[in-house]
């Protein structure tokens, strides 16, 4: 079994890798098993913040790595929180950044409530080779919590297509719409040529 390093922190989206990288007969290894890293997510862009992730991991391994930047995208707030969305309400706190979306979002009628999720993948290895993918779903943002699977924002999205909640998916059913399903999806058309070149 081949071993591949995903730059992340959130357990929530180092399992959705481990979901989908095993049946590609892939282990996923994560920051937690390495000793601690400093990373400053300071990039303007979905991919600065992609790229400044896995160049930390990267520089410091000298092994090939992967990491994803991805985001909430509210048409009613003019795309915030975006490429904000960990630190929305302050903390990297989940449960508060969707007390604060709700907020926001109060006085906004359901046809104007359109949104979706972005994730940017951007893949490296030691001699600078660099893979970028990307992936959306849409939806809606919801009045109120609806569903326990996911993570982050997902009970609080609508997703158009299943009309149901994000964290009403089971994870199979999340990996198979979301917009890091996407992207990993766009990612693995040019991942061999990437991975063995
Ligand atoms: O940077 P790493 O360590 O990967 O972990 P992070 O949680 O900080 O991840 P991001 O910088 O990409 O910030 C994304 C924010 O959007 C949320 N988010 C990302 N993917 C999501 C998903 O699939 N469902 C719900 N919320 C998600 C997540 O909870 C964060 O608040
Ligand atoms: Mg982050």
């Amino acid at each position: 079994m081949q071993t591949i390093i995903i730059a992340t922190k959130n357990q929530g989206k180092a399992r959705e890798y481990r979901e989908m990288f095993a049946p590609l007969g892939f282990e996923v290894k994560t920051l937690s098993d390495f000793r601690p890293l400093t990373i400053n997510e300071n990039g303007n862009s979905f991919e600065e913040n992609a790229t400044i992730k896995v160049e930390a991991v990267v520089k410091n391994l000298n092994l090939p790595a992967i990491a994803d930047d991805s985001g909430l995208v509210v048409d009613a707030l003019g795309g915030r929180p975006g490429i904000h969305s960990a630190r929305y309400a302050g903390d990297h706190d989940d449960a508060a950044n969707r007390a604060k979306l709700l907020r926001e979002l109060a006085d906004v009628p359901d046809d104007k409530r359109t949104a979706h999720f972005h994730t940017t993948i951007v893949g490296l290895k030691p001699d600078g080779k660099k893979l970028v993918a990307n992936g959306r779903v849409d939806g809606h943002i919801l009045h109120q919590e609806v569903g326990h699977n996911g993570f982050g924002y997902d009970p609080l999205f609508y997703v158009d297509q299943l009309q149901c909640s994000m964290a009403q998916l089971t994870p199979e059913q999340k990996n198979a719409i979301s917009h890091r399903g996407n992207a990993l999806r766009e990612f693995m058309k040019h991942f061999d040529e990437w991975w063995q070149g």
